[in-house]
């Protein structure tokens, strides 16, 4: 691969000897990896004849899954590159905790950080960009995520809005990718010697307010995809200055590689945090580290959130459909209405005020001239075993309904709401009427 100029002779200068094996690896493929997900009732009922488990990552293994595969659909995997799991991997939030991660989109660390939460406590998965935003939504949706919120601020504004109200935050920074290399070419094309600095400026102005969000006794897991001292070790060296924060140190026994004081300020608490190299560990290379505020976790206090509550007509509407299609208590959360939409959002939410909440929750669906019509999130979110009615389709008429086609059950009688399956897998809804199971996967997502 052609390196952007400058780039190889920072890296000589910096790794002296390791260096010829570090470069070396850019013009290697790269890795690919994914996750199984532990919110399934069976989660490793998928495809993993060819995959090697990833010795750090509890839910991780090396391989590629196909975008179109069933088990990608419907939320059984998730595609991520193997060292970016390790951030979950040094993350792993109890479940009950309050989690903010603060740059979250696509979604590969906040549907991590909901595996370990096991569906208890909050994630408050943030972007700053609206069109990544919706993005993350309907991969936590897809993964089946129903304790998050999706909110589009920029970390100033949420730091006003919640300080002190998080027990761990993620901070998986916007960086100069030098660990995107293999994989994306405009990462490459981005470089130049300046671009370090420029993102080092950015990544201190998001912890400074990732910190001011993080309660006494919380955790900072702070990480990027590239090498450069100036984002990585010198960010750290940043907060031990101006924050209470303390260097939690990693465990170094496997492929994590300690990170290197001297390349910041030489505070040697530094070298607790991690780095992992592509020259001695398979997979693109991040660092990451895990930093504690002192004191101990206050309690939640749920913030007083004003929430549009749905009215006599629209809690007939929702429960007519739940009594028909879903067995009892399948759904869980407070409900309220934005717009048209009907959620059941998270308890202990913090107050809302001022923020931009872009998924409140888990959409149950949306309410049409006094009908109402239930969401494509409740195929993935929900357990087969939550539907009165599934409709099991072979693998032949799976791609034609993801396509948008019906299906003909002649067997089936009457007018009802169904899950759709493909190998036990829910994937999307569909209304059977007499025999027909009318499409329900919306436009957006027919292939
Ligand atoms: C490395 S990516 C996050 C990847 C994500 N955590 C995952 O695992 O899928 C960084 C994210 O930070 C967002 N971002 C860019 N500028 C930002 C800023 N000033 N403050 C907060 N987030 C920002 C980007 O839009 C991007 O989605």
């Amino acid at each position: 691969m052609k390196l952007p100029d400058g780039f190889a002779d920072k890296y000589r200068r910096l790794l002296g000897a390791e260096a010829d094996g570090f470069l070396a690896t850019f013009d290697e493929p790269a890795t690919s990896g994914f996750r199984v997900n532990p919110l399934r009732p069976d989660p490793t009922d998928v495809n993993l004849s060819l995959s090697e488990p990833i010795p750090y990552s509890e839910w991780g293994y090396y391989g590629k899954v196909d975008g179109n595969a069933v088990d990608h659909v419907s939320g059984y995997v998730y595609s991520q590159e193997p060292s970016a799991q390790m951030v979950g991997a040094v993350a792993s939030p109890q479940p009950g905790m309050r989690v903010l991660d603060l740059c979250a989109a696509p979604g590969g660390k906040s549907t991590h950080l909901a595996s370990a939460m096991r569906g208890q406590g909050l994630l408050v998965s943030n972007e700053i960009n609206a069109g990544r935003a919706r993005v993350l939504s309907s991969n936590l949706e897809r993964f089946g995520v129903a304790n998050a919120i999706v909110t589009n601020n920029d970390p100033d504004t949420l730091a006003k809005a919640w300080p002190e109200t998080f027990d761990m935050i993620l901070v998986d920074a916007p960086c100069s990718g030098e660990g995107m290399f293999r994989k994306d070419h405009d990462a490459v094309q981005y470089w130049t010697p300046t671009y370090n600095d420029e993102c080092a400026a950015r990544q201190r102005d998001i912890v400074a307010a990732a910190f001011k969000m993080l309660a006494p006794g919380g955790t900072l897991v702070y990480s990027t995809c590239t090498f450069a001292p100036e984002e990585d070790e010198q960010i750290v060296a940043w907060l031990l200055d101006n924050t209470d924060l303390a260097v939690v140190p990693l465990d170094h026994a496997g492929v994590l590689a300690p990170a290197r004081p001297e390349w910041a300020d030489g505070n040697p608490a530094i070298a607790g945090a991690g780095r992992l190299w592509p020259q001695s560990h398979r997979g693109e290379g991040h660092f990451v580290a895990r930093l504690q505020r002192p004191g101990k976790l206050p309690e939640h206090v749920p913030g007083r959130n004003r929430l549009q509550t749905p009215t006599a007509e629209q809690r007939t509407l929702w429960s007519d459909f739940a009594d028909y299609t879903l067995v009892a208590d399948a759904v869980t959360g407070d409900l309220a209405v934005f717009g048209d939409y009907l959620y059941a959002m998270p308890h202990d939410l913090p107050r809302l005020k001022g923020v931009r909440v872009t998924h409140p929750g888990l959409q149950l669906g949306e309410f049409k001239k006094r009908r109402f019509v239930p969401s494509h999130s409740l195929a993935t979110a929900l357990p087969p075993a939550s539907f009165h009615t599934t409709v099991e389709l072979t693998d032949a008429e799976f791609g034609r309904y993801r396509h948008g086609e019906t299906v003909r059950r002649p067997d089936i009688d009457g007018r009802h709401f169904a899950l759709i399956t493909n190998q036990g897998k829910g994937f999307a809804l569909g209304h059977l009427v007499n025999g027909t199971v009318k499409n329900l996967v919306p436009k957006g997502l027919r292939v």
